[in-house]
């Protein structure tokens, strides 16, 4: 594998279109997934030159664990259909590569057994669980019990999803069910009941008030977009945002993250640590988005696409190629330390003075 658009391809060419269709796809006219795509390329970075070696690392520090670099595996469901090894695959690779995971609510596999995997590797690894609140609290609260119990050090609420998008590949191809033998272990209530996942359009702030109080884990809301939101998020005393717009998958329209992401760090005034997800596919990608204010970046599909080509280890080439170009584009830029990598790498016509 040369780069992750090539890893696309193989795996697009495996899996059954279907499940293809459902991994790659996104709402209405996926307007919002090529944006994310485009944006990235319509940024230029501006190198330097004769600086010396870069001499720092790229530990990561974010609420509940530290990352080797700032990659982690964004939350995605049903890793089964990918690869019968499926999130237990993933989690393994993950831990080896010093980042972190965050299971998704619609896992294939318990949370508990895909902590228990990771930690297996590596016992410092940090994984965090995925939660779409759900209406009946008592269920909600069984969730985090659960996620708290098999040693999740963070709570991702995804709040992008008071409906589910329209889906226009799902409804041609008639994707509505697991095939027969997977489901979504999480979802079983403390009465043993099967539970389907459901959104909850009345949600608001008061439920993340809520949440805070039942329990000490902390609390990363996933899919903020607006500056008056970051802003609500830290009233609101979580302890960390994923600015996404969950790939292109719930609002057609939405702008891409990266072109937000100045508006939003400006309202962090670096109060909590970003994490922006969307279109990252090059390690370009990833020094552009540190150098405009994030903290770290999330991928979804291409852990999807390393999975099915590869399994454990198709994930872990995904994380080790974006890692090492990581490296070597902050070195082509003339970095010497973490410092360096800031707005001023960002290339734009009006500043050709620099
Ligand atoms: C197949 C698939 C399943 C996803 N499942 C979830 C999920 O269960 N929960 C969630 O919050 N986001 C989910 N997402 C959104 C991702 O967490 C993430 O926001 C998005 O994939 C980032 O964009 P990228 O795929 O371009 O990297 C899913 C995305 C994909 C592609
Ligand atoms: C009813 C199961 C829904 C799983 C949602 C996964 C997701 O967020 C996605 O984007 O797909």
């Amino acid at each position: 594998m040369i780069s992750l658009n090539e890893l696309e391809n193989m795996a697009l060419a495996r899996l059954p279109k279907i499940f293809a269709d459902y991994f790659i796809g996104g709402a209405g006219t996926e307007t919002t997934i090529r944006e994310n795509l485009r944006s990235f390329e319509d940024i230029r970075l501006w190198p330097r030159v004769l600086r010396g070696s870069f001499q720092d690392n790229f530990n990561t520090q974010l609420p509940g664990g530290t990352l080797e670099f700032p990659i982690l595996a964004a939350p995605t469901a049903f890793h089964k259909l990918a690869h019968h090894d499926g999130e237990l695959a993933t989690a393994r690779a993950i831990a080896q590569s010093n980042s972190l995971m965050i299971v998704s609510m619609a896992a294939n596999t318990r949370t508990e057994d895909i902590c228990k995997a990771a930690k297996e590797v590596n016992p410092h690894t940090p994984v965090w669980q995925q939660l779409y609140l759900q209406p009946d609290r008592q269920f909600t609260l069984h969730l985090v019990h659960q996620a708290e119990q098999a040693g999740c050090s963070g709570l991702v609420v995804t709040v992008d999803s008071p409906v589910f998008g329209i889906r226009e590949r799902d409804l041609r191809n008639g994707f509505n069910d697991l095939p027969k033998g997977l489901g979504c272990p999480n979802m079983i209530d403390e009465h043993g009941m099967t539970r389907e996942i459901e959104f909850n359009e009345s949600l608001d702030w008061q439920d993340i008030s809520w949440l805070r109080r039942q329990t000490s884990l902390p609390i990363i809301l996933k899919g903020i977009l607006h500056p008056k939101d970051i802003v609500l998020a830290i009233e609101h005393e979580v302890q960390a945002v994923i600015v996404s717009n969950h790939g292109g998958r719930q609002l057609d329209g939405a702008p891409a993250t990266i072109e937000l992401l100045p508006a939003l760090a400006d309202a962090a005034q670096n109060r909590i640590p970003l994490i922006v997800d969307g279109g990252i596919r090059h390690g370009t990608d990833v020094l552009k988005t540190l150098a405009l204010g994030a903290s770290a970046v999330a991928v979804g599909r291409p852990v999807i696409w390393g999975l099915t080509v590869n399994g454990e280890q198709g994930v872990k080439d995904v994380m080790q190629t974006l890692q090492q170009e990581l490296l070597t584009a902050t070195k082509l830029c003339g970095c010497r330390t973490r410092k360096d990598i800031n707005q001023h790498l960002i290339y734009s016509n009006s500043q050709t003075k620099g």
